[in-house]
Parts: structure tokens; C-alpha cells; sequence
């Protein structure tokens, strides 16, 4: 009698290459539309599948995990935060849960960095004026200043992998890089990065003129940048996440903007994705914030590895073997 092959479930179109390495590999039901999955779906696919591939669009909450199946042995998410997934639940209910770390790293660097960039020499500002045949009086010595980058002090909140990538370009950038983190980083790192830590992150935000929020949401992340903390900020300060929005006090940052108390942001992800906040929008509109879409790891590279790693989590799992990217509830 033939053993029945696992089913893996994958809720959003991936790239072509991963999606033809899946169907050679398993028993694979794609996303026929990439749409994201209605909960319905998702708790149907929980119920049916061995191991379903999410992604951040994915919320997979306790009770939904309640619905899963007996064959539901794997979760291995497509992309590295897992804060859209009950991690404790599912482990609780034996589910082993991946990520896919590493490979998307030097990409969401750059994107924190083009962000820098973009807010503090207004490029995505100076951007819409040629297309809306705005520039009539040509070049002038007073016209879209922005802010020097060369010499500022960069605070990086979360020195893990890509805090670290962040602080190698801030440094060629000619930035002054301050670090705060839940433990300090080895010393031959901080010393390569020449990376100032900071214990009291209220001292470092006080001290800084740029802010990139490069650490994972847990519990313990969720509005770590408070309405107090981000009123500790000097009113020339520049607050960028390409992490998650929820680290961030959205409204409190967009309040902040809107008295000048704060001078401008460039957001890559939300609160309640994909629905903004309209005062960001209004802010964005106004030019004193950059919002993208949720992009930092949106190349072909990053997302090719990423399915790569997905599918070597998947396969080591179902060999028998532990994933080499298993969620571990030291993590959480
Ligand atoms: O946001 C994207 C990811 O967590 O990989």
C-alpha cells in the first residue's frame, strides 16, 4: 500500500521557481488567485493540510489553531517575523513552526537605509515634482532642502541581523552609529560596527537624530516606541521601521509629526496592514512622511531564498529531522 504523501498547503502565490520546486517535491495546493486567505480558508487548509505555508497576511490566532487537523504537524511561514502566528499555541499543540531568517537580511537593510535617505533629502517628495510638471522656476539655493545624513546619530532599536547590516551602510554613510538591544552584542561586533550601546533606550532616543526600529514584534516590542518615548526625540528627529508597525505607536508618531514635535518618518509597515492610518496618509501627502507598501524584503532574491528555505524546512521536517529554522520558545 502506498504511503499517502503530506500536504502541504501555501496560502499566496510564491515565486514561479519555488512554487515548481514545490509541486516536484510535495503534494502542494498553491494559491490559485494570491489572494490573501479569508479565515474560512485558512481554518479549512488548517484542518486539511500537514503542513501549511502562511505569510504575514496570515493571521493564525489560538482559535484558529483550535480548528487545525491531527495531520497538522508544520508550520512554516514564508518570511521571518512570525508575530501574525500564535507561536505558543501551536507548540502547546505540538506543531513545530519555521521561519526564514538570514536570507533577506542585506535587502531589508538596504530598504532602511533608502528610507533614510528618501525622507531626509526628500527624495520621494522631489520625485512626483517633474512628472506633475511642477518645476517651473528651476534650480534654486533655497528650494527642497532636506537634512545632511554625513555626521548625524543614527539609533538602531534591535542589533540582530539586520540592525547589523544597517549599522555596516550607516557607517559608510558617515553616521555616528548608537545601538540599543536586550543584550549587548559581542564586543568584536560592536567594535567592527563602532557601535555605541545603549542600556536605557529613553537615553538613547533623547540623544539621536535618526531612529530605525529593526527588532522583531513580541509582547515585549509592542509600542516600545511609546507616545512618551517618542516625545523624548528631538524635534529634528527622523523615526524610520521597516520591522513591524506594531512597535511603534502609530498614532502617537503621527500626532507627533503633525505638531512639529517630531520631524518626519518613512514607514514600511503598519499597525493594521494594509489598512494606514489617513493622517499618515494626509502626512504623506503633505510630504513630511514616506510610506511604502511593506517592501523591505520585496526582491526576487529575497524572496526566491526565502522559498528555498521554506521548502528545506519542510523537507528536513518531513525526513524526519528537526528544521534547521524552528521557532523555539526561547524566541518568543
Ligand atoms: O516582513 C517580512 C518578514 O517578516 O519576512
Amino acid at each position: 500500500m502506498s504511503k499517502r504523501k503530506p500536504l502541504v498547503v501555501v496560502t499566496r502565490r510564491l515565486p514561479d521557481a519555488v512554487e515548481t520546486r514545490m509541486r516536484e517535491l510535495f503534494d502542494v495546493r498553491l494559491s490559485p488567485d494570491d489572494a490573501a486567505m479569508p479565515a474560512d480558508a485558512l481554518a479549512a487548509a488548517l484542518r486539511e493540510a500537514d503542513v501549511l505555508v502562511p505569510t504575514v497576511t496570515d493571521e493564525i490566532d489560538a482559535g484558529l489553531l483550535a480548528q487545525a487537523g491531527p495531520n497538522l504537524r508544520l508550520i512554516a511561514n514564508f518570511g521571518n517575523g512570525v508575530d501574525h502566528i500564535d507561536v505558543a499555541a501551536a507548540l502547546e499543540r505540538g506543531i513545530t513552526v519555521t521561519n526564514t531568517p538570514g536570507v533577506l537580511t542585506e535587502d531589508t537593510a538596504d530598504m532602511t537605509m533608502a528610507l533614510i535617505l528618501a525622507v531626509a533629502r526628500r527624495v520621494t517628495e522631489g520625485a512626483r515634482i517633474i512628472p506633475d510638471d511642477d518645476w517651473t522656476t528651476g534650480w534654486s539655493p533655497t528650494w527642497m532642502l532636506g537634512r545632511r545624513i554625513t555626521g548625524k546619530r543614527l539609533g538602531i532599536v534591535g542589533m540582530g541581523r539586520i540592525g547589523q547590516a544597517l549599522a555596516k551602510r550607516a557607517r559608510a554613510f558617515g553616521l555616528q552609529v548608537h545601538y540599543h538591544n536586550r543584550r549587548r552584542v559581542p564586543a568584536a561586533i560592536e567594535s567592527a560596527l563602532d557601535a555605541t550601546y545603549w542600556e536605557s533606550l529613553d537615553q538613547m532616543l533623547a540623544r539621536v537624530d535618526i531612529v530605525s526600529v529593526n527588532c522583531p514584534h513580541t509582547p515585549a516590542t509592542y509600542h516600545l516606541l511609546s507616545a512618551r518615548r517618542l516625545k523624548l526625540l528631538k524635534p529634528e528627529a527622523i523615526v524610520v521601521n521597516t520591522a513591524r508597525g506594531e512597535v511603534i505607536d502609530e498614532n502617537a508618531l503621527a500626532r507627533l509629526i503633525e505638531a512639529g514635535d517630531v520631524s518626519a518618518a518613512g514607514l514600511d509597515v503598519f499597525e493594521q496592514e494594509p489598512a494606514v492610518s489617513p493622517r499618515l496618509v494626509k502626512l504623506a501627502r503633505q510630504g513630511k512622511v514616506v510610506l511604502l507598501p511593506h517592501m523591505g524584503s520585496a526582491t526576487y532574491e529575497s524572496r526566491t531564498d526565502m522559498g528555498e528555505k521554506v521548502i528545506i524546512n519542510i523537507k528536513t521536517f518531513m525526513d524526519g529531522h528537526r528544521p534547521p529554522d524552528r521557532i523555539l520558545p526561547s524566541m518568543l
